[in-house]
């Protein structure tokens, strides 16, 4: 019997499903069982074609219409989203494992948010006026036209609508390629924009490996890339982009510090660090994961983290008891088994986990390394798993060196009770999203995006606006020309 969870066909375009089975089969495993539950098909050349011809044949009449007429559209596929949420969350967990607890509050909530809130912004997108004596300079905000996306696996509809909200609302349309690890839900959110009342060819899924997502960043009909990913690969699609001027956008890795004060409660940091660490089994971009605790509440600190972490739930993703999932691949799971074997070699302590769970799936235990140091692999590279590092600290000025002592720029956070302090040390932290006593908060409203090798541009709030859309300057003359001849 085919699974539920098996789509109609591997791609969507021009408004509805299409297949192409001459493609290299892609198999979707649940991570929670190994089982294969999908096959998609990645795709051909003449899938990619139809995609790219269809997005840029029907982006012109798109942006001809008002913002609010698109906004309409959006916020109507916001409605349907929250509706389906329940149907649309047990996909989610089917393609990435995440627990149910999680993908019910998560995922198309956040997607819907985006869709609602770049609904909402549409008709407000206008130009300036520009005052020069007589004459005068307007400006017109225009779409940017055919844009891509490229995602990654750990939330699949979330960034499916947060690429595409900010693209369709500006008047631009997109071709979107999720992550071959988990190619089901962007599928459904092209369905809701579809069903919603989009016209057909504006959002397109396709699906493949990175040669699919390279043949959309190089066609020169392609106007913008946003990439959601790694940062070597956010490096290639940066330079493939660039020799065709193409706009981008990169949300790529981190190796965020999380810096814990002795003045901070101790059960919001640690709650903080949960937060910050083992969500979607720390299988996050901008997790906290090098957590540097100053040294006078440190054992206090371990203690109840140990006590706190002990309670998780792991088991049936599918259940809504479950609080902590698998990794999203057997792949994945090695991965940071490799790490966690590092850890112990280099010499960190372990406190809790530290190995794969007795269980069928790809659980790995969350796992808190403590007495971590600045050149241990696990302090320095990022590991995208449930994987902890304590460190100590004594001084203020210490820390933040030491917490900007890395390539990567995405997200920092500070636990303090000294809000001086706590500002202080934010403002001199090399990091794009912040966070003051919390950790992770992701509202729409919130512009969110890295700086240094962590990426390039913003998502989310007004910002992701100027990254969908450019600006057009008309220099108006009055009176007559004045010219030398
Ligand atoms: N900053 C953020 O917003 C954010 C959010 C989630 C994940 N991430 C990052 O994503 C990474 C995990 O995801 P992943 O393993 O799927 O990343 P990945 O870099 O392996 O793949 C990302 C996407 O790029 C595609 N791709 C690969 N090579 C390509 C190429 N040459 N040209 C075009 N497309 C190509 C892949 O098929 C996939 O869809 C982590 O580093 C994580 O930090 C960042």
């Amino acid at each position: 019997m085919t699974h539920p969870a098996q789509p109609k066909a591997s791609h969507f375009i021009n408004g509805a499903y299409v297949e192409d089975t001459a493609g290299t089969p892609i198999p979707v495993i649940y991570a929670a069982t190994g089982e294969q539950i999908a096959t998609v098909y990645a795709a051909t050349p003449a899938i990619v074609e139809q995609a790219l011809s269809t997005a840029k044949a029907a982006q012109k009449a798109w942006a001809k219409m008002t913002g609010t007429e698109r906004g309409r559209i959006l916020r109507r596929a916001a409605d349907i989203m929250r509706e389906r949420n329940h149907e649309l969350s047990v996909l989610e967990t089917y393609d990435t494992g995440k627990p149910l607890q999680e993908t019910l509050v998560a995922d198309a909530t956040s997607g819907a948010d985006a869709l609602e809130y770049f609904g909402g912004l549409a008709g407000s997108l206008t130009g300036e006026h520009i005052p020069m004596g007589e004459d005068w300079v307007y400006t017109v905000r225009e779409a940017l036209g055919l844009c891509v996306g490229i995602g990654a696996w750990n939330y699949p509809t979330q960034i499916a609508c947060w690429k595409g909200a900010p693209a369709l609302a500006c008047g631009n349309s997109m071709v979107f390629k999720p992550s071959e690890t988990t190619p089901l839900c962007a599928l459904k959110v092209a369905e809701i924009l579809h069903e919603a009342g989009l016209p057909a060819g504006l959002y397109n899924v396709i699906q493949g490996m990175g040669e699919v997502g390279a043949a959309l960043v190089t066609d020169p009909r392609v106007d913008k890339v946003s990439l959601t990913g790694s940062v070597p690969t956010g490096k290639k699609v940066y330079a493939a982009a660039a020799a065709g001027m193409k706009h981008v956008t990169m949300e790529l890795g981190g190796k965020s510090p999380l810096i814990i004060f002795d003045d901070a409660d101790v059960e919001n940091a640690v709650g903080g660090a949960i937060n910050g660490n083992f969500y979607s089994s720390g299988q996050v971009c901008s997790n906290g994961t090098r957590v540097f605790v100053q040294k006078g509440i440190k054992e206090k600190f371990l203690a109840r983290l140990a006590e706190r972490t002990g309670a998780a739930v792991l088991g049936d993703p599918q259940d809504e008891a479950t609080s902590f999932g698998p990794m999203v691949t057997e792949n994945q799971m090695n991965i940071v088994l490799g790490y966690i074997e590092k850890g112990k070699e280099e010499g960190a302590r372990l406190i809790c986990g530290g190995k794969r769970a007795d269980m069928p799936g790809f659980f790995v235990e969350p796992t808190v390394f403590a007495d971590v140091t600045d050149d241990m692999t696990i302090a320095r590279e990022e590991i995208f798993g449930p994987v902890m590092s304590v460190l100590d600290f004594d001084t203020e000025e210490e820390v933040i060196a030491r917490a900007n002592d890395t390539e990567f720029g995405l997200s920092a956070g500070v636990f303090t009770n000294d809000f001086s302090r706590a500002h202080r040390v934010i403002g001199q932290l090399e990091a794009g999203s912040c966070f003051i006593n919390s950790y992770n908060d992701a509202p729409v409203e919130a512009p969110f995006g890295g700086v240094k090798a962590s990426g390039v541009g913003r998502e989310n709030s007004k910002e992701a606006i100027k990254h969908f859309s450019q600006v057009k300057s008309v220099y108006v003359r009055m009176g007559d020309v004045e010219a030398a001849f």
